[in-house]
């Protein structure tokens, strides 16, 4: 499921980087003629067989699937788009993603029409080191050095802001911090809630006001004295009102460390676990 897509015009920005990255997601692609679409596919950087072709004719039956959220549409022509728009679909647009202002402006009144953003009730991203493994000596202790846990693992409100879509929070809500053995002025630890506006990046105004918790420790206990917890790698956790979803790691997402992407849909209960390691993903560009 994917649950917020972006606003079209950031689509399309993104472009190739994009499709070579997000192909996997996506459901459909529309095609004009369909003798000619497995071509269409082939030249993509990263062909998926995931990806089924339809001609573009046929978009409207096609997206009456309620198995399909998202259409890719390479054309510039906003026509095809309105129509995945008017069926409930997430549209992937190239840019130019209309032929001129008048039927741009049909898209985009269709896309705040249709599209329902799942909207995000709260998110929590954690990261944190074992006691023991950052030595005194680091960088990251010293205060000349801009150290301290929430500047060194910043990963957490980056996420958070990614998930959020968001500028700089509105408000601190609580903090509380660990000070560092070596250096009351440094946090070992810190634990904050903050709020930020959804939408608001790059200075947009957001629609909504989202709790966010964020813990960064660089000297976490051992669970037992012994077990370092290996499941605080940066995870964040992004609440919406349909689904729990779960990103395990996701700064350094290979092979021997694990990572995974969990979707737990709240209606059934059910989870969708999926990976993207940086290697599969490094040999299937080459
Ligand atoms: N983007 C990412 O994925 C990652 C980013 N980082 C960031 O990279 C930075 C370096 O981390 P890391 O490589 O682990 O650290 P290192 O301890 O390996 O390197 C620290 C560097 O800082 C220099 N240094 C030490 N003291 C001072 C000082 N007083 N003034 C100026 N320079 C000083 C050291 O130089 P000298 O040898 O001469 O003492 C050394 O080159 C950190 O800011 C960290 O947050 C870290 C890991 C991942
Ligand atoms: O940037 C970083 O990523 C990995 C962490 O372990 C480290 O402390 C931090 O500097």
């Amino acid at each position: 499921m994917i649950t917020k897509l972006g606003r079209v015009h950031e689509i399309n920005i993104l472009g190739k980087s994009l499709f070579r990255h997000e192909l996997n997601k996506l459901d459909i692609a529309l095609a004009r003629h369909r003798a000619t679409a497995p071509a269409l596919v082939a030249t993509a950087t990263c062909p998926s067989p995931h990806v089924t072709v339809f001609d573009v004719e046929r978009v409207a039956s096609v997206c009456s699937r309620p198995r399909l959220n998202v259409v890719y549409c390479w054309y510039k022509h906003g026509k095809w788009a309105i129509k995945a728009l008017e069926k409930g679909k997430h549209v992937l647009l190239e840019k130019a993603f209309a032929a001129n202002d008048a039927e741009a402006r049909r898209v985009i009144e269709t896309a705040q029409r249709t599209l329902q953003h799942d909207k995000v009730l709260q998110t929590h991203a954690i990261m944190t080191s074992p006691v023991c493994s950052i030595p005194a000596s680091d960088i990251r202790w010293q205060f000349d050095l801009a150290g301290g846990a929430l500047m060194d693992v910043t990963y957490v409100l980056s996420s958070t802001r990614f998930a959020l879509d968001a500028g700089a929070p509105l408000c601190v809500k609580s903090a509380h911090t660990r000070p560092s053995p070596w250096d009351e002025r440094v946090d070992e630890a810190m634990d904050t809630t903050l709020v930020y506006r959804e939408g608001s990046a790059e200075g947009a105004e957001g629609e909504y006001n989202v709790e966010a918790t964020v813990y960064a420790d660089m000297r976490r206990a051992n669970v037992a004295g012994l077990v370092p917890r290996v499941w605080e790698l940066p995870t964040i956790e992004v609440e919406t009102e349909r689904a729990l979803v779960t990103l395990y790691n996701f700064t350094m997402p290979h092979r021997v460390l694990y990572h995974y992407i969990a979707t737990k849909d709240k209606a059934t209960g059910e989870t969708r676990y999926e990976t993207h390691y940086l290697e599969v993903l490094r040999e299937e560009h080459q």
